[in-house]
């Protein structure tokens, strides 16, 4: 238990009759940084539907940022072999990435008309600057020097998914846990490089299915991880398919034609290669 952190209001007696304490009271608005946040949806255009389509996106970096901030949690308990923790923690981001994945409903009420009035305001900007997205796939293994050609030299973001590139990824704390829970791991990859599909892991992989315990409920829930991430991509492509056709992207790429490439590519390849084998 953390000790509760004293009260800050008005009716607290150590502020209330201080006259040289400026503090105001804590209120909703105050916590939640409402004036920040809710003054940041800045349309460059007057069309109505601007607004929805900042909007979400604002709510998706917002959600980046808490599953990035779970994962990083749930690499450490993999780490540590705390498998009830783990479980827990995937559990939350699986249920976050379902919320994020169905939030594109909203966005597909918007007609290809209704887009074409304000798209031309959007410019050279494109999903292929979402940081937080990169890093994501960074912290989940993914290792592609093609990301950093949408982000400046020295950039924070840059950095920020460099960084994720050069540590231990969800995939690398796996298994680490494996081998805390028994497993003969040998092999030290090198985390920088991107993750390939080992033989030897996924000999470890069918023995962890045969037993059936922990690590097998990890290993279904990192599949889980790795199918939303799919879904997702999948609903975005049809998204834009519906949106905009085959026009070419904002960020230079050729729209819907180059996210149908990034489909079928699973994020951690071992634990879809032994499946027809269980
Ligand atoms: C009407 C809605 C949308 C359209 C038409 C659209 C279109 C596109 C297109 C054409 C690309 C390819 C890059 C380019 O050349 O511009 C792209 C990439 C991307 N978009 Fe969207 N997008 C939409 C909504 C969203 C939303 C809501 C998100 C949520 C964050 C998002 C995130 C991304 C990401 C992360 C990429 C990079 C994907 C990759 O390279 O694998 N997009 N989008
Ligand atoms: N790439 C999209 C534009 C777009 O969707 C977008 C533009 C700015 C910020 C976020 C965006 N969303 C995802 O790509 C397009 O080509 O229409």
């Amino acid at each position: 238990m953390t000790a509760e952190k004293p009260p800050t209001t008005a009716q607290d007696p150590t502020t209330a009759q201080d006259p040289s304490s400026t503090q105001a009271a804590l209120t909703y608005t105050s916590y939640l940084a409402l004036d920040e946040v809710l003054s940041a949806q800045r349309p460059r255009s007057d069309e109505h539907d601007e607004i929805l389509f900042i909007v979400i996106h604002q709510v998706y970096e917002l959600w980046f940022k808490q599953i990035l901030h779970e994962l990083a949690y749930l690499q450490e308990r993999l780490e540590a072999g705390d498998t009830p923790h783990a479980v827990r923690t995937l559990r939350r981001v699986l249920t976050i990435l379902k919320t994020v994945v169905h939030q594109i409903d909203v966005l597909e009420t918007m007609t290809p008309s209704q887009f074409t009035s304000f798209r031309a305001r959007l410019e050279a900007s494109s999903g292929f600057q979402s940081a937080q997205f990169r890093e994501l796939e960074a912290v989940l293994g993914r290792r592609d020097e093609r990301v950093f050609k949408h982000y400046p030299e020295g950039s924070a973001a840059r950095e920020r998914i460099a960084n994720a590139m050069s540590r231990a990824s969800v995939f690398d704390s796996f298994v680490w846990y494996l081998m805390i829970e028994g497993y003969p791991l040998s092999t030290k990859r090198d985390v920088t490089q991107p993750l390939e599909p080992s033989p030897e892991l996924q000999q470890i992989l069918l023995r962890v299915y045969q037993d059936d315990a922990g690590p097998a409920n990890i290993a279904e829930l990192l599949v889980d991880l790795d199918e939303g991430i799919q879904e997702w991509r999948y609903r975005h492509v049809k998204m834009v398919e519906r949106t905009i056709g085959a026009k070419v992207g904002t960020g230079g790429s050729a729209g819907a034609e180059y996210l149908r490439k990034t489909l079928f590519t699973p994020m951690f390849p071992d634990l879809w290669a032994v499946r027809s084998e269980l």
